[in-house]
């Protein structure tokens, strides 16, 4: 099965035609204000445009309400939501509305984490395995804290899923070989500072899949 990538948190053209020229597959647009890759609706409008039918864009957003979820849809031309700290009640909700793909971010620290997976089988489409971010942390994600991988050995997956957390283009060849994701997503490893993405790093990062 080939691998495929999402290049989250991008919020420039030439860094989204980055990560469009090196095959990725999603590209993620983050609505969250907290976060340092947050679009405006006029940004997101703009960048969605760029965007060729064959990569699907992504939505990230942090328990939205349905005012936030609704903008960012039009603005944003969205193929899948990404749901961070969203219950299953909730996503659920979320799925009956729109009627897109929808992703349940799983925060991971210890083998119990992974529990939360199975809560979201009737509501969501794929579950984002991301590393937990401390307590105090202004973000749920983003933040380039990853997870061990091997409590995802044996582990029965409900739904489709993918890898997210502390990946970067020197470590996902491992991590994919290492977990057999099929999915896998980044965001603060592909920069050169919190919100700045690197084209370079991008480039290397769909290379080192590109290659397994
Ligand atoms: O990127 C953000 O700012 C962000 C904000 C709120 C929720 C999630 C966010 N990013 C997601 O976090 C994971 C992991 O990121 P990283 O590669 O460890 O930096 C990724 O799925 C992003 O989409």
């Amino acid at each position: 099965m080939p691998i495929t990538a999402k290049i989250c948190g991008l919020s420039t053209p030439e860094t989204l035609d980055a990560a469009i020229k090196g095959g990725a597959s999603h590209v993620g647009f983050v609505f969250f204000p907290p976060s340092p890759r947050h679009l405006s609706r006029e940004r997101a409008a703009q960048l969605a445009a760029r965007v060729p039918d064959h990569v699907a864009r992504v939505g990230v957003f942090v328990d939205p309400d349905n005012a936030q979820i609704e903008s960012a849809i039009d603005a944003g031309r969205l193929d899948a939501l990404q749901l961070h700290k969203t219950s299953p009640v909730r996503v659920a909700e979320i799925k009956a509305r729109t009627g897109l793909e929808l992703w349940a971010a799983v925060a991971v620290k210890t083998r119990t984490d992974l529990d939360a997976a199975r809560t979201y089988t009737a509501a969501a489409d794929r579950i984002l395995y991301d590393a937990k971010t401390p307590e105090s942390a202004a973000l749920p994600g983003g933040m380039g804290v990853r997870f061990d991988w091997a409590l995802l050995d044996g582990f029965r997956h409900p739904m489709p899923w993918a890898l997210s957390g502390g990946l970067d283009p020197d470590n996902v060849a491992e991590a994919i070989r290492r977990t057999r994701a099929t999915l896998v997503d980044v965001s603060s490893g592909v920069e050169s500072a919190p919100g700045i993405k690197d084209e370079t790093k991008i480039a290397a990062f769909l290379k080192a899949v590109a290659t397994l």
